[in-house]
C-alpha cells in the first residue's frame, strides 16, 4: 500500500485504542442492565419494592425494543451514521441512567409509587438506547477492523459486555451498602463516562473519514486501497434495512428456528441472571454480605466442600479446553491437564477460607456465570470455526440449560446448585458461540443487519416476559413471605428506624429464622420449559439445515457438496 494512502485504522495501536473507547459503552450498558440483580432484596427492604415490582422495573427496560426500537435504531443508524446515532442512543441510555439514579435518591418524591414510577421511566429510556448502542458499537468495530482482526475484536468487545455484567452482579451490593441509591448513581456514572469515551472516539472517526475523503478526492484509490478506504460506503449502501428483506427472512425455515431458539434460550439465561443472587440466598442459604470464615464454616461443610469441588471442576474444564490438541499425543495432554488440576487443587486447598467466603456469597458466585463466558465463548467459537457442529452444540447447550434449571429448582443440594451454575455458564458460552456465526451462514451478508435486528427484537419479547414473569410468579407463590416482610418493614419504620437499619434488621431476622425466605422452585422450574423448547428448536434447526444445506455442521468456510 502507498505510504501516503495510509489511514488511521492501518495503525494497530489506534485500532485497539478505538476498540477500548467504543467497547466501554458495551461495558457500561451491560453493567447498567444487570446491576439491580444483587439488589432484589434491598429494593424490598429499603424502598418497599416487592419482587413483582422489581420484575416490572427490569422487564419494562425492554419495552421500546419489543415494539421495534432496534429496527428503528438500525434505520436511523443507516441514515445518520455512526457518530450521530451513537451520540443520540448513547445519550438516551445516559439520560435513562440519570433519571433512574435521581428516582432512587427520592428526587421525584420519597413515597414508593414516585420512586417506582421514576425507576421505570429511567429504565425505559435506558432500554430504548441499550440495544441500538450495541449495534452502533458493532458497526464501528466492523468499520475499523474489517480486513484486520475482526473476529478477535468482536470477541473482545463481547468480553467487555460480559465483564460489565459480572462486575455489576459482584460489586453493586458492596457499593449500595444499606441503601439502593449509591449503586444506581455509580451505574449511571459509568454510562456517562462511557459516553465521554465515545465522544473521544469521534475525533478518530472524523479524522479517518477525512483521510478517506482526501484519498478519494486525490483519485489515488486503486486496488486494495479502494477496498479498504471505500468499504464504509459500500457497506452502508448494501446493509440498509429493508422490509422486503424481513419478509424473505420470515419465510426461511432455518432462520425462523434459529430466531425462536434465540428467544427461548436467552429467556432462560438473562432473566435468570437478574434473580440468581437472590435465588442462591433464599433457596441455598448463601449470604448477601461477605461473611467471615467462621460463618462460612457454620454455613455447612457440605456447601464449603461443594464450592471447592466446583472450582476444581471449573479448572479441569478450563484446562481441557485451553490445552491445545496440538500438544504431542493424548497422554501428553492428559498429563498436563492432571498437573494443572493438581497444582490448582493444592492452591484451592491453601486459600480455601478466603475462597469459601466468596463462594458462599450469592452475588459473587452468580457473577461467575458471565465471567466464565469471557474465557469459554472464544474457545467454543474457535471450535465451531475449525470443527463446525454448530447445530449439535446448540442442542448440547439446551440440554445443559435444562440440567442447570432443574438442579437449581427442584433440588435443595448446594453441590447440585454449583453444578447447575457451572452448566449454565457453559451453555451461556456454547450457544452464543454457535448461534451468531450460524446466522451469518443462513442469511446473506447484505441482510445480516436486518436479520440481527429482527432476532434481537423477538428476543426482547421473551426477555421482557421473563424479566417480569419470574418476579411476578415469585410474588404470587410466596404470599406469606411478601406479607411478613412488608408488615415487619412497616412496623420497624414506625419505630423510627431508617430504611438502611430496616434492611439490616430484616436480613438478621431471616438469618435467625424469625422471618421466612422466598421459595424459588416454581419461578425457576418455569425456565426448564424454555430449555425444553430450546432443545426442540435446535433439533428442528439441525433438520432444516440438512434440507436447506447451509452447512451449520461444517467448519467455517466449508460448504456442503
Ligand atoms: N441483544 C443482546 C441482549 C443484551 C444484553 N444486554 C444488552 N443487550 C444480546 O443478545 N447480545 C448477545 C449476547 O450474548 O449478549
Amino acid at each position: 500500500m502507498n505510504k501516503s494512502n495510509k489511514i488511521l485504522k492501518d495503525s494497530a495501536a489506534v485500532r485497539w485504542l478505538v476498540l477500548v473507547l467504543v467497547s466501554s459503552l458495551m461495558f457500561a450498558t451491560y453493567y447498567f442492565q444487570d446491576f439491580f440483580s444483587p439488589l432484589r432484596e434491598l429494593m424490598e427492604t429499603d424502598l418497599g419494592i416487592n419482587s413483582e415490582e422489581f420484575g416490572r422495573v427490569i422487564g419494562l427496560t425492554t419495552i421500546a425494543n419489543m415494539f421495534g426500537m432496534i429496527i428503528i435504531g438500525g434505520i436511523i443508524l443507516d441514515k445518520w451514521g455512526i457518530r450521530l446515532a451513537g451520540l443520540a442512543f448513547g445519550g438516551l441510555a445516559t439520560l435513562g441512567g440519570i433519571i433512574t439514579a435521581l428516582a432512587s435518591m427520592g428526587y421525584f418524591g420519597d413515597d414508593k409509587s414516585s420512586v417506582l414510577a421514576g425507576l421505570i421511566v429511567g429504565r425505559i429510556l435506558f432500554g430504548s438506547g441499550l440495544e441500538v448502542v450495541c449495534v452502533v458499537v458493532t458497526r464501528t468495530i466492523v468499520k475499523w477492523f474489517k480486513g484486520y482482526e475482526l473476529a478477535l475484536a468482536m470477541a473482545i468487545n463481547m468480553g467487555f459486555g460480559r465483564l460489565g455484567s459480572a462486575l455489576a452482579i459482584a460489586i453493586s451490593l458492596d457499593i449500595a451498602g444499606v441503601t439502593v441509591s449509591p449503586a444506581v448513581v455509580f451505574a449511571a456514572t459509568l454510562i456517562g463516562l462511557s459516553l465521554i469515551f465515545f465522544v473521544v472516539y469521534l475525533f478518530f472517526d472524523i479524522k479517518m473519514d477525512k483521510q478517506i475523503k482526501a484519498i478519494k478526492a486525490a483519485g489515488q484509490v486503486k486496488g486494495e486501497e479502494a477496498i479498504i478506504a471505500g468499504v464504509e460506503q459500500e457497506e452502508e449502501a448494501d446493509e440498509d434495512f429493508k422490509f422486503s428483506d424481513l419478509i424473505k427472512l420470515a419465510t426461511n425455515k432455518s432462520f425462523i428456528y434459529i430466531a425462536l431458539l434465540c428467544v427461548a434460550f436467552y429467556s432462560a439465561v438473562f432473566p435468570f441472571i437478574q434473580y440468581a443472587p437472590d435465588l442462591l440466598v433464599n433457596k441455598f442459604g448463601f449470604s448477601y454480605v461477605l461473611p467471615d470464615s467462621a460463618t462460612v464454616v457454620a454455613f455447612g461443610s457440605e456447601a464449603l466442600g461443594s464450592s471447592l469441588v466446583f472450582v476444581v471442576i471449573f479448572i479441569f474444564a478450563l484446562s481441557v479446553t485451553l490445552i491445545p490438541n496440538s500438544l504431542k499425543g493424548k497422554s501428553a495432554k492428559r498429563l498436563s491437564v492432571l498437573i494443572i488440576v493438581g497444582v490448582f487443587a493444592v492452591v484451592v486447598y491453601l486459600v480455601r477460607d478466603t475462597l469459601g467466603v466468596w463462594l458462599v456469597n450469592g452475588p459473587k458466585t452468580a457473577s461467575l456465570i458471565p465471567l466464565g463466558t469471557i474465557i469459554f465463548t472464544p474457545i467454543f467459537g474457535s471450535y465451531v470455526d475449525k470443527k463446525g457442529k454448530a447445530a449439535s452444540l446448540m442442542i448440547l447447550g439446551a440440554l445443559l440449560l435444562i440440567f442447570a434449571h432443574l438442579s437449581l429448582s427442584v433440588f435443595q443440594s448446594p453441590f447440585l446448585a454449583y453444578m447447575g451454575l457451572l452448566s449454565l455458564g457453559i451453555a451461556f458460552s456454547l450457544v452464543p458461540a454457535a448461534m451468531w456465526p450460524s446466522v451469518a451462514k443462513i442469511v446473506a451478508e447484505n441482510r445480516l443487519g436486518t436479520a440481527y435486528a429482527s432476532m434481537f427484537t423477538v428476543q426482547n419479547w421473551g426477555l421482557g416476559a421473563f424479566f417480569w414473569g419470574i418476579g411476578a410468579l415469585l410474588y404470587k407463590v410466596n404470599p406469606q413471605v411478601v406479607q411478613a416482610i412488608s408488615e415487619m418493614r412497616e412496623s420497624l419504620l414506625a419505630q423510627g428506624l431508617t430504611s438502611g437499619e430496616v434492611a439490616d434488621k430484616i436480613k438478621l431476622l431471616q438469618l435467625e429464622g424469625s422471618l421466612p425466605y422466598y421459595d424459588y422452585t416454581w419461578p425457576i422450574l418455569m425456565l426448564v420449559a424454555c430449555g425444553v423448547i430450546s432443545i426442540f428448536l435446535a433439533f428442528k434447526l439441525k433438520q432444516a439445515d440438512k434440507e436447506q444445506g447451509y452447512g451449520l455442521e461444517l467448519p467455517s468456510g466449508q460448504k456442503p457438496e
